[in-house]
């Protein structure tokens, strides 16, 4: 599908690697007290939270799915890669875990890589999604610095929400997890699409401000992606499915406001108002990780089984071939960019594609730190 897209030549210059950056997760039960502790380091969450959070590690035997799925995608990277006659290395480190970006980025230059394309496992806006990894980079790039290394450019690759590469395969998901519900349901079937929720505030400040202005990017694009889908599945089925966008994983202190409705405080409501069964869509994650299967698959699935309200929960793009291929499309049109040249961007929806480099102001965090690949980096 990307290819009918990509005008450019198959040049991955200036670049000479890609790297996958990603969340990273616990691997076994000792590693998920001290990922937790990573993870939330200077973050301002309860201890309550924690020990729920943990539990939910705990009930999986302390393994999260999301590294296995990150080595499914570089499998799925690596494949296309040379399908296509791409020779470009590709790289993977985490934010929170093994293997960690410092140590891989530490990796990369001693290979006498120079000019990386980064790719986060985060396809929309958000101080979360976007700017912490931003950060994530530029610490990486100091502590490279104090070690006295050559310091490698990094460049982030546009948010690929509105790629084809990643709408299809939901869409295909979304088909056959209303296929699955049993068919006297299935035409009345709600979908509910669902995203990480995340404070008001932060939603409000997402993406450059002067492009979106209040409200923020983080839920505009998720209304597009939903739009989408919604469109065409009922271009495949002839049914418009009732839908809204809903949120999950709340985190944070209680008396901050964070994006509601919660997906189970849906479901209720659904029910309530007389749904025969719903579909949870998880839009804003790119794989089954924790959140999807402890919180959809166990919690909210959990909570429609005690209301009677038959659910599916739809697939995420995981390391569907049509997603490794809209990574090169993404890459070859940022390389193609940085050499000067004008060139075709793939974007479905109303909002267009993503700007390449985050101005000022992007995403801001409530303490200001440097980050890196935006026009507020401190490096080249
Ligand atoms: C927008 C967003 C994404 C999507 C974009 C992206 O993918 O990056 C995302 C992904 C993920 N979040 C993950 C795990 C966690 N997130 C937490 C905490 C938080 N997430 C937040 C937001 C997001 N999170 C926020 C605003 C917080 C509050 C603390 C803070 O302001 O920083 C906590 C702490 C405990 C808790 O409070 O839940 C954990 C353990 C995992 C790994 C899952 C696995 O192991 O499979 C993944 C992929
Ligand atoms: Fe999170």
């Amino acid at each position: 599908m990307a290819e009918q897209h990509d005008p450019a030549p198959r040049d991955p210059a200036p670049y000479d690697a890609l790297l996958l950056l990603s969340f990273g997760g616990p691997e076994g039960p000792d590693d998920v007290v001290p990922f937790l502790e990573n993870v939330t380091r200077g973050r301002g969450i309860p201890k309550e939270r924690l020990k729920e959070v943990g539990r939910h590690y705990f009930l999986f035997g302390g393994v999260s799915p999301i590294n296995d799925q990150n080595r499914a995608l570089l499998d799925a990277l690596r494949k296309d890669f040379a399908g296509a006659g791409l020779e470009l290395p590709v790289y993977w480190g985490n934010r929170n875990w093994a293997p960690y970006l410092t140590d891989t980025l530490r990796e990369m230059v001693l290979d006498g890589r120079r000019r990386v394309a980064v790719l986060a496992t985060s396809a929309y806006a958000s101080y979360s999604g976007c700017r912490q990894y931003r950060e994530n980079l530029a610490d990486a790039l100091a502590a490279l610095e104090a070690e006295g290394l050559p310091l490698p450019r990094v460049d982030k690759l546009r948010h690929y929400f509105n790629h084809p590469g990643f709408i299809v395969p939901m869409v295909e998901g979304v088909l056959s997890s209303l296929a699955d519900l049993p068919e006297d349901v299935r035409a009345g079937a709600h979908l509910a699409f669902t995203t990480h929720s995340i404070p008001e505030a932060a939603a409000d400040s997402s993406g450059p401000v002067a492009e979106h202005g209040d409200g923020g990017a983080y839920v505009k694009q998720h209304l597009d992606v939903a739009r989408l889908i919604v469109d065409a599945v009922r271009e495949e089925t002839g049914i418009a499915h009732p839908w809204r966008l809903v949120y999950q994983s709340r985190s944070g202190a209680p008396h901050i406001p964070w994006l509601e409705p919660d997906i189970c405080d849906h479901l209720e409501e659904l029910h309530g108002d007389g749904a025969p069964a719903a579909v949870m869509v998880p839009i804003g994650f790119v794989s089954d990780h924790m959140e999807v299967l402890y919180d959809l698959d166990t919690e909210a699935t959990a909570k429609a089984a005690e209301l009677g309200l038959p659910v599916r929960r739809s697939a995420t793009v995981g390391a569907d071939p049509r997603f490794a291929a809209a990574v090169r499309d993404l890459l070859l049109e940022r390389a193609a960019t940085e050499r000067g040249k004008v060139v075709e961007r793939c974007a479905l929806g109303s909002l267009g594609p993503s700007h390449d480099l985050c101005p000022i102001g992007c995403c801001p965090a409530r303490s200001e730190r440097p980050a890196a690949a935006g026009a507020d980096s401190p490096y080249a």
